[in-house]
């Protein structure tokens, strides 16, 4: 195991009826809030009315930023932070899914930023501080409530970029799974592949001697697959619901899980690319991305994969070969996402070759993904060949 530092500011509010409590844990952060949320469900259920109540029971002043699309937009960042300097606003407060929180924690760390915000998302600058953000989660998969990522698309440039900050970490996430009850089926499928996803990133370590660590992940992995089928033939499991939703923020939260080994990230990094160039979402993306992956890189270190198969999937060794066994794991993934309607191809969004020397290329733009096996410029190509 590796030496590392650990910390994860983040207060979790969880369970049926937390948002109850919204006013109560906004309150010390000020009176000008700004609500972002996305196309407008959260009128449609009543949360929209639930979270105004709880706001103006503290006088709060509200201003709100609506419409932030799913795989959010430079352009939904820039109208956010000029609200946050033209409202004077003391608290980012987001309602929604991944998209809408990621967006929010862009809004908080440009508005106190003199430059462009997509100056964090090159690299050409780190972000030094952020108006206080606080959330309420609306679909379970990101982990983006308790994590201080973002990822944002600019779509001038056709890029999707990512930033990782503490200061982006939210003050406070309420977490109430009644609230994803009306996200429909493939949402639904896309938040489970997306958090198996996330453990993947982790578990697929070279990082030898982290025996908690792996069962962290390999939890994680059980829980999902027991969890996800019930949630999606009878989308108001409470059970079901709460399970994957702590699920998802336990699967990437600041690294909790993974803690002193080495993360891969590529297949996140080569998902980006096709959803940069196709706008598809980021959970059917790593569907069709991952087992790929897991073909192409299984040899590097093959215990890995076969421990996967043994203790997710249950797999026997028998008279089984490693390679086998392996492979047999890899198949039951697919055969998961299969069963669940979680896309196995690039074909299932029409999307042919036309892009894929530019998806390659801008994957490595920073240099070599990933960490169980370095992918260059070829590799990805031939990942992406094989998800055709
Ligand atoms: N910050 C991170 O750590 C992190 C990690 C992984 C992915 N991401 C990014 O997050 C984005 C995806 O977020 P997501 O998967 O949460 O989906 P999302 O936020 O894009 O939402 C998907 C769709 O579900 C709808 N929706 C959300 N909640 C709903 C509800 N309760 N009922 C009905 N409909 C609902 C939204 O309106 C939207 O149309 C991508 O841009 C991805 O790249 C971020």
């Amino acid at each position: 195991m590796n030496s590392f530092s650990f910390q994860n500011p983040t207060k979790i509010v969880f369970g049926s009826g937390t948002v109850s409590q919204l006013g109560k844990l906004a309150k010390p952060y000020g009176k000008s809030i700004l609500l972002v949320y996305g196309s407008g469900s959260i009128k449609k259920t009543g949360l929209y009315d639930e979270v105004m109540n709880q706001l103006n029971a503290i006088e709060a002043k509200v201003v709100e930023l609506s419409g932030i699309e799913p795989n959010p937009r430079l352009t939904s960042v820039n109208r956010g932070i000029e609200l946050c300097r033209s409202e004077k606003v003391d608290l980012v407060l987001a309602v929604g899914g991944g998209s809408v929180l990621d967006a929010a924690k862009a809004i908080a760390a440009g508005a106190l930023y003199d430059g462009d915000v997509w100056d964090f998302f090159i690299h050409k600058a780190v972000i030094r501080d952020a108006l206080p953000l606080g959330t309420i989660l609306t679909l379970s998969a990101t982990g983006s409530e308790m994590n201080g990522n973002a990822v944002i698309s600019n779509w001038e440039t056709k890029q999707k970029r990512a930033f990782g900050s503490m200061h982006a970490y939210p003050r406070f996430s309420i977490l109430d799974p009644t609230l994803t009850f009306t996200v429909p089926r493939d949402q639904t499928v896309n938040g489970v592949v997306d958090i198996m996803s996330h453990v993947f990133e982790q578990y697929f370590t070279l990082t030898p001697n982290a025996p908690l660590q792996e069962r962290l992940c390999e939890s994680i992995l059980l829980t999902v697959i027991e969890n996800a089928e019930s949630a999606l033939e009878k989308p108001n499991d409470y059970d079901a619901r709460a399970n994957l939703m702590l699920c998802g923020t336990m699967a990437l939260n600041g690294g909790l899980i993974s803690v002193g080994t080495d993360n891969d990230w590529a297949s996140h990094g080569i998902e980006h690319e096709i959803s940069a160039i196709y706008d598809i979402p980021h959970g059917a993306g790593l569907s069709i991305v991952f087992p790929n992956w897991m073909k192409y890189v299984y040899r590097e270190r093959i215990d890995r994969f076969t421990q996967y198969a043994e203790r997710v999937w249950g797999i026997e060794r028998g008279s089984k070969s490693d390679e086998e066994l392996a492979l047999a794991g890899i198949e039951a993934t697919c055969a998961f996402f299969d069963r669940i309607g979680a896309p196995a191809a690039l074909a299932y969004y029409n999307i042919g070759r036309e892009h894929l020397d530019t998806m390659a290329k801008e994957a490595v733009l920073f240099g070599p993904i990933g960490s169980f096996k370095q992918l260059r410029e070829a590799d990805v190509r031939e990942i992406l060949e094989m998800a055709l």
